[in-house]
């Protein structure tokens, strides 16, 4: 693909994220506790040393390709095949076991899980979210209509003002989209956002989408939803058991995909 791409016009590409025969592998600690008494674990242990009792879960497996400045790239695949986890490596929230990742500027992972306080009201978080983006107090105050105006969140009543506890998982995810939304971002990851929203809001982020894209920006977009992706992406990776099964245009990749799916 990098090759392909190199060809037809070299100099325009920017490459924003590498990712290099990339291996993640989880560890999850006490999943094989085996039997018997506190000593006999304990002399297990130091016998065998610390990997006894640990499972390991390889959920992306030697995934190579280059990301450049402008492009969108929807990232699609089973569940458990590696989005999430390729998503949180890019952004440098999980080491690599093998192999490397390179980015060029500051990721920005836009999660469903995205940690905005439950406790605090929309308005609070608007501005404590706009603020560990970077921004400064002036922009944030700037900005602060239009993000509660894009997420659509006042449209029912003064729910800004209300705890996010008090929020629909659809209120809570546009709000986090909105807020990640209101900063140009070098690269971009969104993972499912779109889907929470209804198809009203759906619009207004895809719209948004494109044009982080022409700010030069890099965005990664996980979703189940094909006409997402479709609508929003010129470029398709698709992962499925952790390998990089096809890399290529959104049309050809999906194409193969929906046959895989049955769909
Ligand atoms: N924190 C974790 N600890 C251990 N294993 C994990 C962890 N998170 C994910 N996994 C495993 O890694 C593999 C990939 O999971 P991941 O969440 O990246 O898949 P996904 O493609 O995003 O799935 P989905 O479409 O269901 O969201 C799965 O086998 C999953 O069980």
């Amino acid at each position: 693909m990098a090759e392909q791409n190199l060809e037809q016009t070299p100099r325009d590409l920017v490459p924003t994220v590498i990712a290099d025969e990339l291996h993640i592998v989880y560890r999850v600690h006490g999943a094989k506790t085996g039997k018997g008494s506190a000593t006999s674990a304990l002399s297990r242990i130091v016998k065998r040393g610390e990997e006894r009792g640990v499972r390991k879960v390889h959920a992306v497996k030697g995934v190579s390709f280059v990301a450049y400045r402008g492009e969108a790239v929807g990232l699609i695949g089973s569940n458990g095949s590696g989005k999430s986890t390729l998503l949180r490596a890019i952004a440098g929230l999980l080491p690599a076991e093998k192999g490397r990742v390179y980015t060029n500027g500051q990721p920005s992972l836009l999660g469903v899980n995205a940690a905005l306080m439950n406790d605090l009201t929309g308005e609070r978080n608007v501005i404590l979210g706009g603020l560990a983006m970077g921004m400064s107090r002036e922009q944030v105050r700037e900005r602060y209509q239009e993000i509660v105006d894009f997420s659509g969140i006042n449209e029912k009543g003064d729910f800004i003002t209300l705890p996010m506890r008090t929020y629909s998982s659809g209120m809570a995810a546009r709000l986090r989209f909105s807020i990640a939304a209101a900063k140009d971002h070098d690269v971009l990851m969104i993972d499912e956002a779109l889907a929470t929203g209804d198809r009203k809001f759906q619009v207004r982020s895809e719209e948004r989408i494109r044009e982080l894209r022409k700010s030069a920006g890099t965005v990664f977009l996980v979703s189940h939803n094909n006409k997402s992706i479709r609508d929003t992406c010129d470029r398709v990776l698709w992962l499925e058991r952790g390998e990089l099964r096809m890399d290529g245009p959104t049309d050809e990749v999906l194409k193969e995909y929906e046959k895989f799916t049955g769909k």
